[in-house]
């Protein structure tokens, strides 16, 4: 019996509030999750929630942008409407590839972004300065007038700052300069990263402002899934519960892994080999890992990283673990080169589906033999277009770990690798 407990679902993932919900044995709250016309968000908590322990429950993945704003919204509501404690349910959360800030040892910044559908250019911010300064040279040079636009000449970023560079971009700051005329091929010059000494290209470091949002929204807690970085947590100063998908995928390979004592565990990169070696220690099975032997600059070169596999795969199944996939890149292109070190079957195990823009028609078309996932995020549209695709449940997990938090239990059983 639950008293005093309160499940509100986001837009995000239905299913996976229905799920949970079923688990609790209740009915998820009454609301209204609406949009104005111009496109912002509105939020009607429509019950009480007074001196209630409230969940809401919203995923990352798909708009992920408003389905953020629409999180904070409503734990604001629920603040201000007098709910006794407001814990934000987040099966993956958003932003949290963007914790750190990411350079590589030149400097140059690395994009742990989420590339969006079928955009591969005006991603990250080199991208975006790339996307920003094609759009300025083509409209310029097809002004009306016909008269051709003085411009900063291309010997890389006009400033060693960012923000003033963009300015420059968007305000043709600096065009008394030795001028140029702006042509394709300065734009890709621009485009050239060339670090300066001693100063680094400034990232926005989201995944703190993200964490500062939610906390200022008035949430007291977090409850997550296999953070892409676990040190992440550290950027709160509320509890947050990262809870392990580890044991579903596990018991995946046990279930359905035939002679799995026999398959190899892999990484496909050095990020990800502690999560695969866990898994393989505690299941006395061999691991192979991946090694990316050049780390790429930006997001559109990550498929031109060359790849090479350290261990024996030959004739054996290799097992593919990771925290993501999201334009499934990584997980095709480590199937790939499996197959080509001779595995005889090639598995991805996957916490968290987002498998963005083209990635279902990437894995269709790939090595990949099958690629399993959990629902921390909908997979309704993905099952129907990927045949390849399995799901595993995740629902009873967190209802037991918001059933185990309302009633102040231990959830460490919960982190347990076993
Ligand atoms: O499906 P994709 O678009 O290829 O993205 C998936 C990859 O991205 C993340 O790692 P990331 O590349 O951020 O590097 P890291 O593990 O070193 O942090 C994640 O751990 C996957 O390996």
């Amino acid at each position: 019996m639950v008293r005093n407990l309160v499940v509100i679902g986001g837009t995000s993932h239905p299913q996976l509030t229905e799920s949970i919900c079923g688990v609790l044995g209740i009915p998820p709250a009454e609301v209204l999750l609406s949009k104005f016309a111009v496109g912002e968000t509105r939020v009607e908590i429509q019950e009480s929630v007074r001196e209630k322990d409230v969940y809401i429950i919203q995923s990352g993945g798909g708009k992920v942008n408003d389905h953020l704003l629409e999180l904070l919204i409503t734990i604001s509501a629920c603040k201000t409407a007098s709910a006794r404690r407001v814990t934000a349910v987040l099966p993956l959360f958003p932003y949290s590839r963007q914790s750190d800030i990411p350079y590589d040892k030149t400097g140059a910044p690395l994009y742990p972004s989420y590339p969006g559908p079928g955009k591969p250019e005006g991603l990250g911010l080199m991208n975006g300065i790339d996307g920003l300064q094609k759009s300025l040279a083509k409209a310029q040079i097809e002004d009306s007038n016909g008269s051709p636009v003085k411009r900063r000449p291309a010997n890389g970023l006009p400033r060693n700052d960012t923000t003033d560079s963009l300015k420059s971009l968007t305000t043709n700051g600096g065009a008394e300069d030795t001028a140029s005329t702006v042509s394709a091929s300065n734009s890709s010059k621009i485009n050239a990263f060339q670090p300066r000494p001693g100063y680094k290209q400034w990232v926005a470091q989201a995944g703190t402002l993200v964490a500062d949002l939610l906390t200022c929204a008035g949430a007291d807690h977090i409850i997550t899934m296999d953070l892409h970085d676990p040190q992440y947590q550290g950027y709160f100063d509320i509890p947050v519960d990262n809870l392990y998908g580890r044991p579903l995928l596990k018991n995946y390979i046990q279930r359905n892994i035939p002679n799995y004592k026999q398959s190899v565990i892999v990484s496909p990169d050095a990020g990800g080999a502690k999560r695969a070696t866990a898994i393989a220690d505690q299941m006395g099975m061999e691991f192979a890992l991946i090694h990316k032997e050049r780390r790429p600059t930006k997001i559109t070169d990550r498929q031109n990283a060359t790849m090479m596999l350290v261990g024996d795969v030959r004739d054996r199944i290799a097992i593919l673990i990771d925290d993501l996939a999201d334009t499934s890149n990584t997980i095709t292109r480590a199937a790939k080169l499996l197959k080509k070190g001779g595995a005889s079957q090639v598995y991805a195990l996957v916490t968290h589906g987002i498998l963005s823009g083209d990635a279902i028609d990437r894995i269709n078309a790939s090595s990949l033999d099958k690629v399993v996932v959990t629902n921390s995020v909908d997979q309704g549209d993905h099952l129907r277009r990927c045949p390849k695709l399995e799901v595993l449940e995740v629902g009873h997990v967190f209802a037991e770990a918001i059933r185990r938090v309302h009633h102040g239990e231990s959830i460490s059983v919960l982190f347990q690798y076993d």
